[in-house]
């Protein structure tokens, strides 16, 4: 369980972030919403160690800001936007990054039968056994969003903090990639904790929402139940106005498809 009470956060010329709480419990997901520059990746960053922060997070009852970055990342894994590839690695060296934390333990380091296991099975979740060879040099942008993706599961965590990861991935992938860490969490017991631009895909991962304005606490709870003006306080724009709008403009399509 992730128990976040509390917290601040800034880059040192004062908190950017204010008094944020709310818990998470393993099996359950959580989506972090609201317009730019509200504070999601901060609050991110705060409880995965990054950035220092007042107030607490504690995993399973242990202080995570007592932790070192390391024991962090052995429970919580990042997944954020893909910043590119720069090195040539291919697709399976990649992916054994996600296993660094895990072999640095060890006295004579290198990958051992429980590494290798665990980068096969996060290729074949992802789909990416067959690029194994590959550079990542030559991938595609959402190919390697998936890469990174696979990296993160190879780490094992029991949490994943996603940090809008969906750019680079056309409309299948996103779902895709959402439906996998629904999945993902529902049946390890694990938690994905989600900053997701759009909103329709975060109700997708989870209907419990975190509503941030200006780095505070605008609303906790269920996402369905947030109501209209309390997404239009969150973003500034008629949300439900926009999304009934965009559905009137397909009907035609639902009703071509229901004549089928
Ligand atoms: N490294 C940094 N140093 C100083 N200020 C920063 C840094 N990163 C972010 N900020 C500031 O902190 C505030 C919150 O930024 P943050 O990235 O957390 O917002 P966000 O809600 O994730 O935004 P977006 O939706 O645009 O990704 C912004 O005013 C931003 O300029």
């Amino acid at each position: 369980m992730l128990e976040v009470k509390g917290l601040s956060a800034g880059y040192g010329e004062g908190d950017v972030i204010h008094d944020i709480s709310f818990t998470v419990n393993y099996g359950e997901n959580l989506c972090i919403l609201g317009e730019n520059g509200c504070g999601k990746t901060t609050l991110l960053r705060a409880v995965a160690g990054l950035i220092p922060a007042s107030g607490e997070a504690l995993l399973d009852g242990e202080n995570l800001m007592a932790m070192k970055r390391g024991e962090i990342a052995a429970r919580i894994a990042v997944l954020s936007q893909s910043a590119g590839a720069y090195f040539d690695y291919t697709v399976e060296e990649t992916v054994m990054l996600g296993r660094y934390r895990h072999m640095r333990g060890r006295l004579f380091g290198g990958a051992d039968d429980g590494d290798r296991a665990a980068v096969e099975e996060a290729l074949e979740a992802t789909g990416l056994s067959e690029l194994r060879r590959r550079s990542i040099l030559g991938l595609s942008g959402g190919q390697l969003q998936r890469v990174f993706l696979a990296r993160t599961l190879a780490q094992q965590p029991r949490i994943i903090f996603l940090d809008e990861p969906t750019n680079h991935l056309d409309l299948k992938h996103q779902l895709g990639l959402i439906e996998y860490l629904k999945s993902w969490s529902s049946a390890g017991e694990r938690s994905v904790v989600g900053v997701l631009h759009d909103i329709n895909l975060a109700r997708r991962l989870t209907d419990r929402a975190l509503l941030m304005k200006e780095g505070r606490t605008l609303y906790l709870g269920s996402l369905a139940e947030a109501g209209p003006a309390l997404l239009e306080e969150a973003y500034g724009v008629d949300v439900a106005g926009y999304m009934l709008d965009s559905l009137k403009k397909w009907e035609v399509c639902a009703d071509v498809s229901k004549s089928l």
